[in-house]
């Protein structure tokens, strides 16, 4: 008999934390692993935790399906990429037209999208569902959830989506954003700029341990100070405490033990790819992908660094009060740079994505979740934003932080400190808040060799310049050995 809410599938960290969140929520949740050995460690963590009446284990896949009622919402949380696509195809012969998966992985967007127009003739529901904010704090208690996909079927679980999100000030952290793939669209972005963030801190922290002398736990004890002031934000938190750690069988910093080099999993990169082919500046989310991508050759690095010296880190004249605000300042920048990208998408892809709706989402639950967030909602609440760093709140804080982005990363250059992501932010700043630019020699260089033509105030577009047809430099001069 079906007696479920809902359904899911896929056991490992995030699934099985969701279904206990789903279950502590008092809805009735089916629950189903490739592997029967995850269903058995999901019962005894059910019972543990005195949730188990209100979850059903499924060893048979069309048992799962029929113990949920229809019409079924069926959440799959497998591993990204091809296993969504075999899921897909094994759930299809047991469900019914009117049925929606709920796909709640980090897939790319164009797989959900592509996903959501396979399914549609057959008159199943796809919901591509973004959900951050890790297995235990997220998943487990409260998760930060960007609906994408079939609105009629979102329906069907918005009151189980919307119960076991994070709340903000009484609401929900949970919201539909737009048809197709809205929704892991957002989360993509969400997670780049989870990148520039991260980045950003550990550019920050790397002039605290290399420049100013600080140890770890001095580092740790700044950040942990931070968080009481505007840069109060998860990710800071949890910087505090991952400086503050101590290796249990050396007695030292763990951070000082971690090897440096930067894991990645794909949604930065296809950020920073997106925001490229959208022509929307991201240089913070790609400074990012690109540090960590850096960060992974370790051995071409050491090479490197035998070849040109250890760098001269001079002790740095910057103050703790310039670091902060130079990460106020960038991470202003990585903000407006990520929230046009997804005002780019919504108008390419007609999704009407509501800016607002997402600023309050990330207020709790997810990764990125940060004081700073709310300001950022009430400032597209308020109305249009083309560019955040338009918006009069934040153009207070920028005019009174970027003379500290830029006095860091003046002497990021001069100490010979990496800062890829506070540079590449620094210079979007300096070259958006310009009116008068450069590019007007580019077009010149581009009238001359190709007649692409440019324009001239007064005068058009498409006009060319009389250039020289004979140049000394035709070809580059051969080098002659003597
Ligand atoms: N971990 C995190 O902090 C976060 C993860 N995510 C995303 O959530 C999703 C799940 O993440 P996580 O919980 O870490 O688990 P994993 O990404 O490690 O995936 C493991 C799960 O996928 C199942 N699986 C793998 N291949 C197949 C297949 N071919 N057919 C059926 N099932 C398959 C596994 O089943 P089996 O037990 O049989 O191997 C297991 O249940 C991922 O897309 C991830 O990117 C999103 C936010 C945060
Ligand atoms: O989605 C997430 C948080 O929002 C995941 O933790 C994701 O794995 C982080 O990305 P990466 O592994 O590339 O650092």
């Amino acid at each position: 008999m079906a007696t479920a809410d809902i359904g899911l599938i896929g056991l490992a960290v995030m699934g099985s934390n969701l279904a206990l969140n789903i279950a502590e929520k008092g809805y009735t949740v089916a629950v189903h692993n490739r592997s029967p050995g995850r269903i058995d460690e999901f019962v005894s963590e059910a019972k543990a935790q005195g949730l188990d009446g209100n979850t059903i284990p499924k060893y048979d896949l069309a048992d799962f399906v029929q113990s949920v009622k229809a019409p079924r919402s069926i959440i799959i949380m497998v591993k990204a990429g091809k296993p969504v696509d075999d899921m897909i195809e094994q759930l299809l012969p047991h469900l019914e037209p009117g049925d929606a998966i709920i796909e709640c992985g980090n897939s790319l967007y164009t797989d959900t999208q592509r996903r959501f127009d396979y399914l549609k003739p057959k008159n199943i529901g796809y919901l591509g569902v973004g959900v951050s904010g890790g297995e235990e704090e997220g998943a487990r208690h409260g998760p930060s959830i960007m609906v994408g996909g079939s609105k009629e079927q979102w329906h069907n679980a918005e009151a189980v989506l919307t119960a076991i999100a994070a709340q903000f000030n009484g609401e929900s952290c949970c919201a539909y954003l737009g048809e197709g793939g809205a929704g892991h669209f957002v989360k993509m972005i969400h997670n780049g700029i989870e990148y520039g963030d991260m980045q950003m801190i550990a550019e920050v922290y790397g002039v605290m341990r290399d420049g100013l002398g600080m140890t770890a736990s001095e580092c740790g004890d700044v950040f942990k100070k931070w968080n009481e002031g505007p840069l109060n934000s998860y990710l800071i938190e949890i910087t505090g405490h991952v400086l503050h750690a101590v290796d249990a069988d050396t007695k030292k910093p763990l951070v000082d033990l971690i090897l440096d080099k930067a894991g990645q999993k794909g949604t930065g990169v296809w950020s920073a790819i997106v925001a490229q082919q959208m022509g929307v500046p991201a240089t913070a989310i790609e400074g990012a992908v690109a540090a960590r991508s850096i960060s992974s050759r370790k051995a071409e690095r050491v090479a490197a660094e035998g070849i040109y010296g250890r760098p001269n880190r001079v002790r740095s004249d910057v103050t703790l009060d310039d670091l902060e605000k130079a990460l106020l300042a960038g991470k202003i920048v990585s903000y407006a740079q990520g929230f046009a990208v997804i005002a780019k998408a919504s108008e390419e892809f007609g999704w009407s994505l509501p800016l607002a709706t997402i600023a309050k989402i990330w207020r709790a639950g997810c990764i990125i979740r940060s004081r700073f967030l709310d300001q950022m909602a009430s400032a597209y609440s308020k109305g249009d934003a083309s560019n955040l760093l338009i918006v009069p709140d934040f153009v207070a804080i920028m005019k009174d932080a970027h003379p500290s982005l830029r006095k860091v990363v003046a002497g990021a250059a001069m100490g010979e400190f990496p800062m890829v992501c506070l540079s590449a932010a620094l210079s979007y700043f300096d070259s958006y808040r310009q009116a008068q630019g450069t590019a007007n020699l580019i077009q010149g260089q581009r009238d001359f060799f190709g007649a692409h033509g440019f324009e001239i105030e007064g005068r058009g577009g498409d006009l060319h310049g009389t250039w020289p047809s004979t140049l000394q430099n035709k070809a580059a001069a051969p080098v002659v050995e003597e």
